[in-house]
């Protein structure tokens, strides 16, 4: 039994009904045995001893007996769990041969003593059998076959007793047991519909706990997919870089830090020399995969954490270094063009390269109130028109 079934199972109203039978019994049997010590002491003179040694024998092993089953079943739980109608009809016939005993014992005392005695012994029984009625009270079948075993021996002996006296007894007794029949049934009800909603309770609490955790599964992915899409809206599809709407964020924002910071901001704008050529010799696919590795050079050059290399549109590519002095963003730009002339990328024929090489312009600014964030752009789009004018492969 895997642990989902267990818990359907101990979570089924039948089962609930069954345990509280059980743990009600487990309490109700050692109050059995106290009943039977009372009466012992009070019948010792009244009954013959050897009679009332072996009544009190029998009630107490049987309650011993009984209290040790129902322990062991409520322990395992497997028994109650695994067959209800079995457990159901074990439980009945320890209760009912309880009862049982107990009408034949009160019919037996009957017989030895007189009538204050046996209004005792009624008052007794009707007491037993209240209790009985409650602690049953899961259970109406079980409830009623204990009132009636308790009582009906008592009210045949004194209706055909002939006596006055024992007949308006056997009487009382009828009404007694009627009306302890119909309040044992109105309390079973009421048990059974606090067991039927708590069960009802359960389930909500399941299926409420169910769908919360779907919810939190569905919040999980859309964080994941929103996630994602913020990602793919900041970066460039061919080579996985930042886009322009990425380098345009990172601008603003880094020429604001180093405005308030006074600190140089440098942009490096990078182009790759007749390209258009590479493209009209090699094919467009064989274009995107030069493009994807300059953009992979381009990156593994400007390696702080505040650069941010992007892809600025086409064959272009610009680099955003926050608090770099000119010259220090020159040697960056230097140290990338070498490198992709070192990658050794054959050009077009018609190249007048015959490896592929990159034009960089460099410029940089401190920014101050009179600027704005895309003049810096500007002037390395000018810096860049330079050093293709001046022959490209090479940076100004
Ligand atoms: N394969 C490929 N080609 C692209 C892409 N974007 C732009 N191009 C091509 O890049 C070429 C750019 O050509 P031009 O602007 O004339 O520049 P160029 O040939 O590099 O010449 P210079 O910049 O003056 O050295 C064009 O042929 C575009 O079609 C792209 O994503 N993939």
């Amino acid at each position: 039994m895997n642990a989902d079934s267990l818990s359907d199972n101990e979570n089924a109203p039948e089962y609930k009904r069954i345990y509280q039978l059980y743990s009600n019994s487990l309490k109700s049997i050692p109050a059995t045995i106290l009943t039977s010590s009372i009466l012992l002491v009070l019948l010792w003179t009244k009954v013959p001893w050897e009679t009332i040694l072996i009544w009190f024998s029998i009630v107490f092993s049987a309650s011993l007996i009984r209290y040790h089953n129902v322990r062991q079943a409520l322990a395992t739980k497997s028994y109650l769990q695994k067959d209800h109608k079995d457990s159901m009809r074990q439980f009945i016939f320890g209760s009912s041969f309880t009862a049982a005993v107990w009408g034949a014992s009160f019919l037996l005392f009957c017989l030895y003593t007189d009538e204050a005695y046996s209004l005792l012994m009624i008052w007794i029984a009707s007491a037993i059998a209240m209790g009985g009625s409650l602690s049953l009270s899961p259970s109406k079948y079980a409830q009623k076959i204990f009132v009636c075993l308790i009582f009906i021996p008592a009210i045949v002996m004194n209706i055909l007793s002939g006596n006055e006296f024992n007949i308006t007894l056997g009487l009382l007794c009828i009404m007694f047991l009627a009306v302890l029949i119909i309040l044992g049934n109105n309390f079973s009800n009421l048990v059974n519909d606090a067991l039927n909603l708590e069960n009802t309770n359960q389930e909500l609490l399941l299926s409420l706990q169910q769908k919360n955790a779907r919810l939190e599964e569905s919040n999980l992915e859309l964080t994941r997919t929103k996630e994602f899409l913020t990602q793919q809206t900041l970066s460039d599809p061919l080579t996985g870089i930042a886009n322009r709407r990425s380098f345009d964020n990172t601008l603003i924002r880094e020429w604001n830090r180093c405005l308030r910071r006074q600190h140089p901001l440098s942009c490096i704008l990078i182009d790759v020399d007749h390209f258009k050529k590479y493209n009209d010799q090699f094919g467009h696919q064989m274009g995107d995969a030069l493009l994807q590795e300059i953009s992979n050079t381009i990156s593994s050059q400007a390696t702080r954490a505040e650069d941010l290399v992007a892809r600025y549109g086409g064959e272009e590519f610009v680099v955003i270094l926050s608090n770099a002095s000119h010259d220090d963003a020159v040697m960056l730009a230097e140290r990338t063009r070498k490198a992709i002339t070192e990658k050794n990328f054959k050009h077009a024929e018609d190249s007048p390269f015959d490896k592929v090489t990159i034009s960089a312009g460099v410029a940089t600014m401190t920014p101050d109130n009179t600027l704005d964030c895309y003049d810096i752009v500007h002037k390395a789009d000018e810096k860049l028109y330079e050093a293709k004018k001046s022959g490209r492969n090479r940076t100004c």
